[in-house]
């Protein structure tokens, strides 16, 4: 197995951790060296048990393993389900020597972090991601949380997990949809910082779309070495990191806008970079050729090009007022200043930033 195995490591110091990636590591991989002590608790939700459950059990050879299955869903991202993991492993008697585990997207990702950052004031936690996107991106960086009503992951914590386990076969019951919301993260990476990436995966993108296993390899690969890199930066996203929001300021609103879940966090990330991308073009930083080719290569990867029908200008300033970004009331946005180079930024005029929304809103 080993020789299928491409390893990279997060670089953090003594809490540096590796991405282990391959196919075929689900059930046959042991993570126990991982675990702290002798309890183990993986928190996974009802769509993932049935498919993976059972392997990810055998991943930890000698240690109590307990399961908590939640709810699946973007709008069961909340305190309400956060507190089910607490209530599990208090009814299972877990002392914080334990280890939990984040078995599915990002979602339960999220949680599981968060839930590890906060019972019994921190404990380990391990990640093994099974969609495009959780692999891709939320299983590697340590931001962990819940969204409020009022703004996507406004309540978290930094918590960075002890490994990372990417079983690429699992990505062979994610349906279509998932793939795309994925790629929006992948095609991210090749926009802030890697044009050769970008180039390659317009060449990529369809066998992509088809789940063909080295191309997604390849991707999963780069996009796990460009996050961990930037991490290992600017752990705690005090400059250099928020270009990984590129495109999640229009997103986030989008997803505020359009009730958790009903927008895949993916989908509205697609739309937020075209968005971002036109808005460049108005700060006169990129070239219309520049647009095109972002559109296109959003469009071919299955992704949405345009808000939801029905959110104005207005849908949209209210929710970005609340971005983390921010600083003192003032909208700070991440833009290209060339495809594979992002900048975050204040510096933007008023009337480009309303020329942008009024295009993209179809009742403006
Ligand atoms: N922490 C971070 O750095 C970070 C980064 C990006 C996104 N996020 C967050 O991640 C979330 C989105 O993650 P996501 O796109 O993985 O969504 P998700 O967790 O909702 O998973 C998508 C769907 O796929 C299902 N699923 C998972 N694995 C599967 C598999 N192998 N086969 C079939 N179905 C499977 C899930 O049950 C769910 O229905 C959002 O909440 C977003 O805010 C966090
Ligand atoms: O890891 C990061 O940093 C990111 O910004 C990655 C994003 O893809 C991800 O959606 C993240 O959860 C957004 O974080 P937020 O701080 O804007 O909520
Ligand atoms: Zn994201």
């Amino acid at each position: 197995m080993a020789e299928n195995i491409r390893e990279l490591t997060v670089e953090l110091g003594d809490r540096s951790y590796p991405i282990l990636i391959g196919p075929g590591l689900l059930g046959e991989y042991d993570l126990s060296p991982y675990v702290t002590g002798s309890q183990v608790m993986i928190v996974t939700n009802e769509t993932v048990a049935p498919l993976y459950l059972e392997q990810a059990i055998r991943c930890f050879p000698g240690k109590v393993v307990d399961s908590i299955v939640l709810p699946d869903g973007e709008k069961f991202k909340d305190w309400q389900t956060l507190n089910r993991i607490f209530d599990g492993l208090l009814e299972q008697r877990h002392t914080r020597k334990t280890t939990l585990v984040a078995l599915g997207g990002g979602v339960v990702g999220d949680m599981t972090g968060f839930a590890a950052a906060c019972y019994q004031r921190g404990v380990s936690f391990i990640q093994i991601p099974t969609t495009l996107l959780s692999q891709v991106d939320s299983s590697v960086g340590g931001k962990t949380g819940i969204n409020h009503p009022l703004g996507k992951n406004m309540i978290g914590a930094f918590h960075q997990p002890r490994a990372v386990l990417i079983d690429t076969d699992s990505l062979r019951s994610l349906p279509p949809r998932e793939v795309s919301a994925g790629l929006a993260e992948v095609i991210k990476y090749g926009l802030i910082r890697a044009r050769d990436f970008l180039d390659w995966l317009e060449g990529a993108v369809d066998r992509l779309v088809a789940l063909e296993p080295e191309a997604l390899s390849e991707a999963i690969h780069r996009s796990c070495a460009c996050k961990a890199e930037v991490v290992a930066k600017d752990e705690r996203e005090g400059g250099l990191r928020a270009i990984l929001n590129l495109g999640h300021t229009f997103g986030h609103a989008i997803e505020a806008f359009a009730g958790y879940g009903n927008w895949l966090h993916g989908e509205a990330v697609g739309t937020g970079m075209v968005m971002a991308t036109d808005l460049s073009l108005r700060e006169g930083m990129i070239s219309s050729g520049d647009l095109e080719r972002v559109v296109a290569l959003v469009r071919r990867a299955g992704l949405p090009e345009r808000p939801p029908a029905g959110m104005t200008p207005d849908d949209f300033m209210t929710r970005m007022a609340v971005d983390k970004k921010n600083v003192d009331g003032q909208l700070r946005l991440v833009l290209l200043k060339a495809l594979g180079a992002a900048v975050v930024t204040a510096d933007i005029r008023p009337e480009n930033l309303a020329a942008t929304l009024s295009a993209f809103c179809e009742d403006a």
